[in-house]
């Protein structure tokens, strides 16, 4: 029996939505912070119900300080069922937020959403997964619920949103083209051979940039999952599999059990290494760069850019996209920006849920 705590009914009726949020590790503590401060200043914030991790369901009764600590401190659980499809059941025009990274988690937006209740997420797993899941959520939007999904993308700057309202405009997206890993751009930055690469990786997961298994940095699968959110934005229906991804991560690394991976990290080293000099000799910079073109296909990996080059000159976790389209053919549109981190994602996040909020009323 995983540990369930009772949380009030909900009175149902015209009351507006409250929030209830799944994931209490990195952003998900970062959204309750925020949630708090934004409220002693006055924000209008839906009530927050209740929050959850794999191991516990927590009631905010009253305090969320107090909420967030006992869910971090609840047990491991060994039963499949998340704590949190035991407790209460979410109603209409409730808010849930996803901080996971949890496939079981996403595989519920569309249901969720279906029901009613709104998602505002920072898992990329519901529209940067299988095409059928990203359409069930686009589906499940006509019963009224709204879907936030801002955060998935450069951790809430703007590019999604430029997308979405350039084609409703009647735009149509040519190419885009970027630096989409705020972690592989603050790695990249970073990595002078000065120190290992592996040493570095670390900083970054504990710094709150990586994902919380970094091979899913390393390895260009979290940049594939936003290029598959930007292309179906503008229109492409891809598939993971129509991305060509050039992974960073040696096969030892890649084979490794979930607790072994520290211990790997250092298999980084050596080929990275390698590539940097070779790009310092030509005056090139590394950069991880996602890439889908409506004609030429889509592709994600490392290249050797020339300094001059638009992508070449970003500082920390900064991302670039940069966008082609039939209003701007040649010079394109580029939004630039801290792409990673617990306190922007945790903004975006919020921004979400205030956006659904406002539109409710
Ligand atoms: N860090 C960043 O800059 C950004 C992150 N994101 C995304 O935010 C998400 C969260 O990342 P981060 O906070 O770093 O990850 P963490 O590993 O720090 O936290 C993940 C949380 O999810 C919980 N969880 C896992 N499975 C379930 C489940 N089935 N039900 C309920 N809770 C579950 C974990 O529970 P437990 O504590 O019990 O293990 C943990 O609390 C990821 O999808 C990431 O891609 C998006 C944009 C930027
Ligand atoms: N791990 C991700 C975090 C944001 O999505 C990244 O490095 O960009």
């Amino acid at each position: 029996m995983s540990s369930v705590t009772r949380i009030r009914s909900a009175t149902g009726g015209a009351r507006g939505g409250r929030i209830a949020l799944l994931g209490t590790g990195v952003v998900g503590s970062a959204v309750v912070a925020r949630y708090r401060q934004l409220v002693e200043r006055g924000v209008p914030l839906p009530p927050f119900a209740w929050l959850s991790n794999s191991r516990a369901q927590v009631a905010n009764d009253g305090s969320l300080d107090e909420a967030i600590a006992r869910a971090h401190a609840a047990p491991r659980q060994s039963g499949a069922v998340p704590p949190w499809a035991e407790g209460e059941a979410l109603a209409r025009g409730d808010i849930v937020i996803d901080a996971t990274a949890s496939d079981t988690v996403a595989d519920w937006h569309a249901e969720w959403l279906q029901r009613g209740i709104h998602v505002v997420t920072a898992n990329k797993l519901g529209n940067g997964g299988d095409l059928a899941r990203a359409q069930a959520i686009v589906d499940a939007q006509r019963e009224g619920a709204r879907y936030g999904d801002s955060a998935t993308v450069g951790a809430g700057l703007p590019a999604l949103r430029l997308i979405r309202e350039l084609v409703a405009g009647g735009d149509r997206i040519h190419a885009v083209e970027g630096v989409l890993s705020g972690s592989l751009a603050w790695l990249l930055s970073r990595f002078d051979d000065t120190r290992p690469f592996s040493d570095l990786v670390r900083e970054a997961r504990d710094a709150g940039y990586a994902e919380p298994d970094p091979r899913q940095d390393l390895s260009g699968e979290d940049v594939r999952r936003k290029l598959l959110i930007l292309a179906r934005a503008a229109g492409l229906p891809l598939e993971a599999r129509d991305i060509r991804v050039s992974s960073l991560v040696p096969d030892a690394l890649r084979d490794a059990a979930p607790d072994a991976v520290d211990a790997q990290l250092n298999t980084l080293d050596k080929p990275l290494r390698e590539r940097f000099v070779t790009a310092y000799r030509s005056d090139a910079r590394l950069c991880f760069v996602g890439r889908f073109d409506a004609e030429r296909g889509a592709s994600v990996g490392l290249r050797a850019l020339p300094l001059s080059h638009p992508l070449a000159s970003g500082h920390g976790t900064e991302n670039r996209a940069a966008i082609f389209s039939d209003r701007y053919p040649d010079r394109p549109l580029v939004i630039q920006g801290p792409g990673a981190g617990a306190q922007v994602t945790a903004a975006a996040l919020l921004d979400d849920v205030l956006r659904i909020d406002a539109s409710a009323r």
